[in-house]
């Protein structure tokens, strides 16, 4: 039976059921956790996994829920307000920042609560990182963007706790339609990450302090060799329109577009891949369980025609209409090669 199992249909790996059925009886494997990119904000352990739900959809775009799967057996719990599932090699965790003021002393503690978890129970290698702030670009109580407030809190994490997990990962950080902030983290117990850089890019961390008074922690990617049979992935990071550390085609959405496919590009490609002692690349129609982040409502026909061209015919790709970490980044994207 294994045998015949396609490679991309083994190990750890994703789907995105269009369904609207938030169950999951027809999940081809053991479910490690769901995030439901849909209208309201909640977590809960729910049919024994962890249910994440994100407020991310509107009027433009679909609700989906992104499923991920394993074959190993999985055992969930919660702690504090911490969900998680663990199948032996792979810990999904999940938790929500509720709405306040400021937010870096609770983005803090949410992050150290998380890797105390992961590190616990023997997940040490942080892989990917999904970041959902309400109201990214808009200002706490001490006027500061919400973004940097969240870089704050989640770079003071890292710096305590990087001796413990490694260097950051790939991670997305993007707008969500309601207040607060939702998290949620993949990690391996004996699988290797190797994090990457774009050529075309600054490394985040290394951006300077006009972006922010801590620059945001996450790597650009990150490759996962897989172990015990399980296929090496790539977890291509948000991407956007900029290049070194500036925004380039502002208020071109066509523009914005092309950059960002061009850096996903370079990114994944097998002169970067080399740098990285991984011997074989990617390309665009490698990529699959594609997000498209679109600012603006109008920019969605333009942005899904583009993609429609850019991405292969069977890549699941969703559209969600809501802010980017930057105001003038229109389009941001990411995916998943193996
Ligand atoms: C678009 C960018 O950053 C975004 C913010 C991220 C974060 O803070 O975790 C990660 C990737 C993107 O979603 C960028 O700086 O290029």
């Amino acid at each position: 039976m294994r045998q015949s199992l396609h490679a991309s249909d083994r190990g750890l790996r994703c789907f995105f059921d269009k369904s609207l059925s938030s169950g999951v009886g027809h999940a081809a494997g053991n479910v490690l956790g769901r995030v439901h990119y849909g209208h309201g904000s909640a977590s809960a352990l729910d049919q024994g996994t962890p249910l994440l739900s994100v407020h991310m959809a509107g009027p433009g775009t679909d609700p989906f829920t992104e499923v991920w799967v394993t074959d190993r057996p999985v055992r969930a719990g919660a702690r504090g307000d911490l969900l998680y599932a663990e199948d032996g090699e792979h810990i999904f965790c999940a938790t929500r920042v509720p709405a306040r003021d400021v937010y870096r002393d609770a983005v803090h503690e949410a992050y150290h609560e998380a890797f105390a978890l992961i590190a616990g129970l023997g997940y040490t290698r942080p892989f990917r990182m999904w970041n959902l702030v309400g109201s990214i670009t808009g200002g706490n109580a001490d006027d500061m963007e919400i973004y940097q407030d969240f870089c704050v809190g989640r770079a003071k994490a890292f710096e305590e706790w990087s001796d413990r997990i490694g260097p950051m990962p790939a991670a997305t950080g993007i707008g969500t339609l309601s207040p607060g902030i939702d998290l949620y983290f993949l990690a391996s117990r004996d699988g290797v990450p190797q994090h990457l850089e774009n050529p075309r890019q600054t490394p985040a961390y290394n951006y300077p302090d006009r972006y922010g008074p801590k620059s945001p922690s996450f790597a650009r990617a990150t490759y996962l060799r897989g172990t015990g049979g399980d296929p090496d992935t790539l977890y291509v990071s948000g991407t956007a329109s900029i290049v070194g550390d500036d925004t380039v085609r502002h208020g071109d959405i066509a523009g914005q577009c092309e950059v960002t496919l061009a850096n996903i590009e370079a990114l994944i490609g097998a002169e970067n891949l080399r740098r990285y002692g991984v011997e074989h690349g990617f390309r665009l129609t490698d990529l699959d369980h594609v997000k498209v982040y679109v600012r603006d409502a109008e920019h969605l026909p333009a942005v899904r025609a583009r993609c429609a061209e850019a991405f292969a015919g069977h890549a699941e790709v969703a559209y969600l209409n809501v802010d980017v970490c930057r105001r003038d980044l229109l389009v941001e994207i990411e995916g998943i090669c193996r």
